[in-house]
């Protein structure tokens, strides 16, 4: 059960900066753990509030699932801790394995039991006489808008109906922590945006704290309250979504988001000097190179000054227009994308300039 008897809103720790509340219902400490020598997860740290999600984020083979599955308990950490709602559940010589840990879990492939209805099925979480306890399956099913298919067997349902039915199975014995890797990942694209929203309210409401594995950027930013992004077993950065968009520790975390225009210069008089101009570069020493990166989004048309840019290709996509150019001095290929329509012809030659505020600078001239 949540111990704690009223967890705080979620929306005003989101709004306020580095709210975090005092007692996390998940904390992990320095988790590590090897295969065959090779470090899969090295060194790896974060807590979750009740009622927060957390999305694991990274590249193919960073390690998130295997963080999951030793938060999970179905792993064994070679060193390092996990505690959940306070308790001790791996670490210094506790370790409690999965089914005595007040977790739920929700896996890419649905594992619904192929025999049993999809009342026995959400009852299955359910333990003792709480399993035939009818009132609340039902009152779980209807609150995913599957009161009508309490008889059907999962092959009677679509995908987007039997990853509900797991949800609300991993969420029927009301678990503190709800662990859920790639969850939407298999679901048509059209099913996936509500079966997402019904899980988000629903985890919401039981003010249950999550752990979500994806590799998809825009998905965590979706489902996050926080986004941990790992890279080769380590985690990169941790934060809420508007400070890895806007504040990347590195320009690997930047391109994670949207792609990057990237631009060399040296640091003088506490500025970075590029083609696009000069910009801050606190902290950074004087002489040294550091780069720049700009979004799409941020490499805006100039009517006087800016840099000037043979324009490429230019196309309509909708909402905006994507303009490919070269900048004319040092012939370096950026992208911008523009709202509306903005059709410059290839060949012509405009001025662009990054919009103040936005460039993000970093040190080096490489990864
Ligand atoms: N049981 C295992 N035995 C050996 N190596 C493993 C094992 N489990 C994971 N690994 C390795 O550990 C690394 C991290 O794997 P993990 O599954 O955690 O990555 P991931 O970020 O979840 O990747 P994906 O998004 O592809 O699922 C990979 O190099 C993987 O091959």
């Amino acid at each position: 059960m949540n111990q704690f008897a009223s967890p705080p809103d979620w929306a005003s720790q989101v709004d306020a900066p580095d709210a975090t509340p005092s007692l996390p219902m998940l904390e992990v400490e320095a988790l590590c753990r090897r295969f065959a020598g090779v470090a899969a997860v090295e060194d790896v740290g974060f807590r979750v509030a009740p009622g927060q999600v957390t999305c694991l984020l990274g590249p193919s083979g960073c390690g998130k699932s295997t963080t999951l599955r030793m938060i999970a308990g179905i792993e064994r950490p070679d060193s390092g801790a996990v505690r959940i709602a306070g308790r001790p559940m791996s670490g210094a010589g506790a370790f409690l394995p999965p089914e005595r840990r007040p977790v739920g879990m929700v896996f890419q492939d649905f594992a619904l039991f192929p025999h049993l209805d999809v009342a026995a099925n959400v009852g299955f979480g359910l333990r003792g006489p709480a399993r035939q306890d009818r009132d609340r399956i039902a009152a779980l099913l209807e609150r995913v808008g599957l009161s009508g298919h309490a008889a059907k067997y999962p092959h009677e349902l679509s995908g987007g109906e039997q990853q509900r039915v797991a949800l609300i199975r991993a969420l029927a014995p009301r678990p503190c922590l709800m662990l859920m890797d790639e969850p939407f990942s298999s679901l048509d694209h059209r099913l996936r945006d509500g079966v997402r929203d019904a899980a988000l309210d629903l985890l919401r409401e039981t003010e249950t704290a999550v752990v979500m594995v994806t590799h998809d950027p825009e998905e965590a930013m979706l489902m996050g309250h926080r986004i941990a992004v790992m890279r080769r077993g380590r985690l990169i950065q941790e934060g809420r979504p508007d400070e890895l968009y806007n504040r990347p520790a590195d320009r690997g975390v930047a391109a994670f988001f949207s792609d990057l225009n990237i631009v060399a210069g040296r640091v003088a008089g506490g500025r970075v000097q590029t083609v696009l101009g000069a910009f801050p570069a606190p902290g950074l020493a004087e002489g040294s190179r550091a780069e720049v990166a700009v979004r799409p989004q941020h490499l805006v048309p100039a009517e006087a000054g800016g840099t000037p840019a043979r324009v490429e290709r230019a196309r309509y996509l909708g909402r905006e227009s994507l303009i490919e150019i070269r900048l004319e001095p040092g012939g370096a290929a950026m992208k911008s994308r523009i709202p509306g329509l903005v059709l410059p012809a290839p060949g012509s030659l405009i001025r662009v300039a990054v919009q103040p505020g936005s460039a993000m600078v970093f040190a080096g001239d490489g990864e």
